[in-house]
């Protein structure tokens, strides 16, 4: 499930990562919730993750919080050029406290970084707020793509791992796994 305010990016998100496109051009609010499947593989399994992608407007909050329950795992955005996207993520985080599954995986994504001249958030106040809260934390771009594949792929993994439980299979660490993320502002493909 997709999560954070009105206008952080993400359908944009959800649209680059399931079409491998942006949706350039006046920006259509998300009334509700909405979702899109996409099966990937997963060292050699195929994972078929529901994404949902959330309103982030304060007046559907209360139809966002009924789902939560079932997420197994949470994509908490907020936009590099809106401070103010930043500074809720701690009412975000305890938003999710109280209505998600006390182990769902959980992932903060600083989006828009391909606007380099915008940028009023720095990496190292995302990195040190994720630490903070012992969250993985990556920078994306919806708009160049950068670092969309590798979130999703992330969050399958963990999600396989999960659900498997091989015996003989290494325990996957999301924490790790999120190293590979590109830094930079990836400008900029459409
Ligand atoms: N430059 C840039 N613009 C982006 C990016 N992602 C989204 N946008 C723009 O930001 C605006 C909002 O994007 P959405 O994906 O609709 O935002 P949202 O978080 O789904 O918004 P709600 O549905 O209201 O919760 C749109 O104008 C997008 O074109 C990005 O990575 N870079």
């Amino acid at each position: 499930m997709l999560v954070g305010d009105s206008g952080v990016g993400k359908t944009c998100l959800l649209v680059r990562f399931k079409d491998g496109a942006f949706l350039a051009g006046s920006f259509i609010s998300t009334v509700g919730i909405d979702f899109r499947n996409k099966v990937l593989t997963v060292d050699g399994v195929k994972v078929k993750l529901q994404i949902w992608d959330t309103a982030g407007q304060e007046r559907f909050r209360s139809v966002t919080h009924a789902y939560y329950r079932d997420a197994h795992a949470l994509l908490l955005l907020y936009d590099v050029t809106n401070k103010a996207s930043f500074d809720n993520i701690q009412a975000w985080l305890t938003e999710i406290h109280e209505y998600a599954q006390q182990d769902v995986v959980l992932m903060l994504l600083g989006n828009k970084v391909d606007s380099a001249q915008d940028r009023v958030v720095k990496r190292e106040d995302g990195e040190k707020l994720a630490k903070e809260y012992g969250v993985p934390f990556m920078e994306t771009s919806a708009k160049s793509g950068l670092n969309v594949e590798l979130a999703f792929t992330a969050i399958a993994k963990e999600l396989k791992h999960r659900s498997m439980k091989l015996p003989n299979e290494p325990k996957f660490k999301l924490h790790d796994y999120v190293k590979k993320e590109v830094r930079g502002s990836g400008c900029c493909r459409s």
